[in-house]
């Protein structure tokens, strides 16, 4: 029989094993507008390699800015969101379109210490808050991007950053 290997973060041959395990919170607009729904998209299918994200409805193009139809209302939202955010090992957010629920979804995470990564679109002409921007930190990280630069930007981040499964 086998011996059953540990699987090491350090071992390239024990990446695909690890990336499923790892969880990953998504966040970005859905009521504060959904005008980078096709960024979100791209987003979400390029984190599916890092791992599994528990989070893919931001990223589809039929939710609307009225945001899901929840039987039990916002607070159902609210609560499963607050779940899965507990859950995850890591939070990756797009903040260019200026969203409550994202400032608020990335507070929450600080508390709970999960490593955050902010992608911010400087073309967008506005300035990030200073609250997120503000907020950069070891376990904070907040970059400004182009589209073209996901995947590197993904990669970097990923390699870099200390994710506890
Ligand atoms: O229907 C929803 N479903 C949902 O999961 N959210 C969560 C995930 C998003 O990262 C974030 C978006 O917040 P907002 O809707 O305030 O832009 O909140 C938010 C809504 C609507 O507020």
């Amino acid at each position: 029989m086998k011996r059953r290997e540990t699987v090491k973060p350090g071992n390239p041959e024990h990446a695909p094993l690890l990336s499923m395990s790892r969880l990953i919170y998504f966040a970005g607009s859905i009521r504060g507008g959904r005008d980078d729904v096709h960024l979100y998209q791209s987003l979400v299918q390029e984190l599916r390699t890092y791992g599994t994200v528990l989070t893919e409805h931001v990223g589809d193009q039929g939710l609307s800015v009225q945001g899901e139809v929840s039987e039990t209302g916002d607070k159902e939202i609210h609560d499963r969101d607050l779940d899965w955010l507990q859950q995850s090992h890591v939070v990756v957010a797009e903040v260019t379109v200026p969203s409550m629920g994202v400032g608020y979804e990335l507070g929450r995470a600080v508390v709970m210490d999960k490593p955050v990564l902010c992608l911010f679109r400087p073309d967008c002409g506005r300035r990030l808050s200073a609250m997120i921007r503000g907020a950069k930190g070891p376990r904070f990280t907040v970059m400004d991007y182009r589209p073209d630069q996901i995947k590197t930007i993904l990669d970097q981040f990923f390699s870099q950053t200390q994710i506890q499964t």
